[in-house]
């Protein structure tokens, strides 16, 4: 379990004291508790924030993601700037320039919101530990989640390892409400802006200086405007019968706020305050019962957030240690079929064109690709998460692996053993075949009978370059059930 790290007491040094806001997956200023707690004590605070080498250059970054980074990352400088002060931008390791920084600031003290990710607890005790060394304060929030780990637990006070108890138990939790905005701030005097220079201050680089290329508009424009323009509308719109849309691919049927929500463009509390207006104002069963059915995906994401704080090997494997020794297959074409979007399933192969091509997937298909990865082709659940995360905008340590573990049924809750098959699921959520359309265009003339249930002879598949299946759906899974029982 990650040290909390503790709030230090003030000493006012001058009449305007200087607090650094270190921002990691915050990237907002609307409704943030550090920064409404530092308002209290000053008017001066300017943002940091760091690109960290170990995180870009790790093999699991995704161009999209770090497209949608630097957009919030201008968005949040143009906001600072609005409110007169800035955010600085700087190409380091946090843990060398934050003390450098802070010292040549003068800086009374640097605050942070923390983070559930191993990786991110470590660099923070680094930081904390390299700050306090050279005498100075720091503050720190959990503000990420609605609940954060510690406050949802089981009568006997451990984690939950299992989703329904940990809903029933933090949905009658108390919610706090948003935090109040500051309305101006204050920046650096030019003087003190011209000694950070030599600390390797930059403006916002381009994707391709960090040696990225995305050239796709994406699913959700970044900034906080963006993103709080989207909930309005979802909750307009969608919110009421999202209960209904959100099995649908084809539909516009989900929040779409994934990605906004992984960078903390915008905060939980939000979006809670949101479904909570929106229950006041329903007028039936059904409105209620979808607004619930959204908080319960909220949950979903804190839930999965707390196990990887209180598990944090969840990272590095199946939690079932059992499921260790699972014989998957090694069959590279297959794996690089089903990431092509070239398996000859053209729910799948949709499914991961609207991938490849705009960085994001619906929910549903998430499921049926994942469930195909490992229940059709036998891999590595592990190969699927690391290429998600290697092209999803929205790829989250937390969310992405407990969605993998949850499909490889090597997690927490593995019953019953789930297995989807894709003609079925492509029956149900895309009935007229309009997704699977959309992302295949080369399928489009053919019957929708035959797309759904994939009986398109050897020939068809032929005239339009598309590939026969890779695999057999009823053999693999009996095959997959076989070997199921050598771990369960
Ligand atoms: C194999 C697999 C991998 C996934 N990888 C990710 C990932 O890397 N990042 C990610 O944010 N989500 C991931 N999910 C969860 C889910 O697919 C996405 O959160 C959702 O599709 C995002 O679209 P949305 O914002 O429109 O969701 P909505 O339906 O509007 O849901 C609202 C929010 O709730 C959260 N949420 C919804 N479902 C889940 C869930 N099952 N688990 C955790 N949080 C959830 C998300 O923050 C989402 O934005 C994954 C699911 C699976 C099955």
């Amino acid at each position: 379990m990650g040290e909390q790290l503790i709030l230090l007491p003030m000493s006012d040094q001058s009449d305007h004291p200087l607090i650094l806001l270190w921002h990691r997956r915050d990237l907002r200023l609307h409704d943030h508790l550090a920064l409404a707690k530092a308002r209290q004590k000053t008017a001066r605070i300017v943002g940091v924030f760091c690109l960290d080498n170990k995180i870009l250059q790790a093999k699991a970054m995704a161009p999209a993601r770090v497209a949608y980074l630097l957009g919030c990352l201008q968005s949040l400088q143009d906001h600072y700037q609005r409110l007169g002060s800035q955010l600085l931008i700087f190409h380091a390791d946090p843990v060398q320039l934050l003390p450098k920084l802070a010292n040549t600031l003068g800086a009374q003290r640097v605050v942070w919101t923390l983070d559930t990710e191993p990786y991110a607890q470590q660099r923070d005790l680094a930081v904390a530990q390299a700050l306090r060394e050279q005498g100075l304060a720091i503050a720190t929030e959990w503000d990420q989640l609605m609940h954060h780990p510690g406050e949802v637990l089981t009568q006997a006070g451990n984690p939950y390892t299992v989703y329904t108890p940990f809903w029933k138990n933090w949905r009658q939790l108390p919610k706090a409400s948003p935090v109040s905005t500051p309305k101006d701030l204050q920046g650096l005097s030019a003087a003190e802006q011209e000694k950070l220079d030599p600390l390797g201050l930059q403006a916002i680089p381009q994707l391709t200086d960090l040696g990225f290329s995305w050239d796709q508009p994406l699913p959700l424009a970044p900034g906080e405007e963006a993103a709080e323009e989207r909930l309005a509308w979802f909750v307009a719109n969608v919110l009421e019968e999202y209960q209904q849309t959100r099995n649908f691919p084809a539909l516009d049927g989900t929040s779409q706020l994934s990605a906004a929500l992984k960078f903390g463009v915008i905060s939980p509390r939000t979006l809670w305050q949101a479904t909570v207006a929106a229950w006041d104002q329903s007028r039936s069963e059904e409105a209620r019962a979808s607004i619930e059915t959204w908080q319960q995906e909220l949950a979903w994401r804190e839930f999965y957030q707390h196990c990887l704080y209180s598990f944090p090997a969840l990272a590095q494997g199946p939690y079932r240690s059992p499921f260790q020794e699972f014989p998957w297959e090694e069959n590279q074409d297959h794996f690089q079929a089903w990431c092509a979007g070239e398996t000859g399933y053209p729910i799948i192969d949709a499914a991961m064109a609207q991938l490849n091509q705009t960085g994001w997937m619906h929910n549903r298909c998430r499921m049926i690709v994942a469930s195909f990865l490992t229940k059709d082709l036998i891999l590595n659940w592990q190969w699927g998460e690391l290429y998600f995360m290697q092209t999803l905008y929205d790829g989250d340590l937390a969310a992405n692996n407990g969605g993998w573990q949850w499909s490889a049924s090597s997690g927490m809750d593995p019953k019953p053993l789930r297995i989807f098959n894709p003609y079925t699921q492509a029956q149900k959520f895309d009935p007229e075949g309009e997704y699977i359309r959309t992302w295949l265009p080369q399928l489009a003339p053919f019957d929708t009978g035959d797309l759904l249930t994939g009986k398109l002879s050897p020939i068809e598949r032929r005239a339009v370059n598309y590939p026969d299946p890779v695999v057999d759906h009823n053999q693999q899974q009996r095959e997959f059930k076989r070997r199921y029982q050598l771990v369960k």
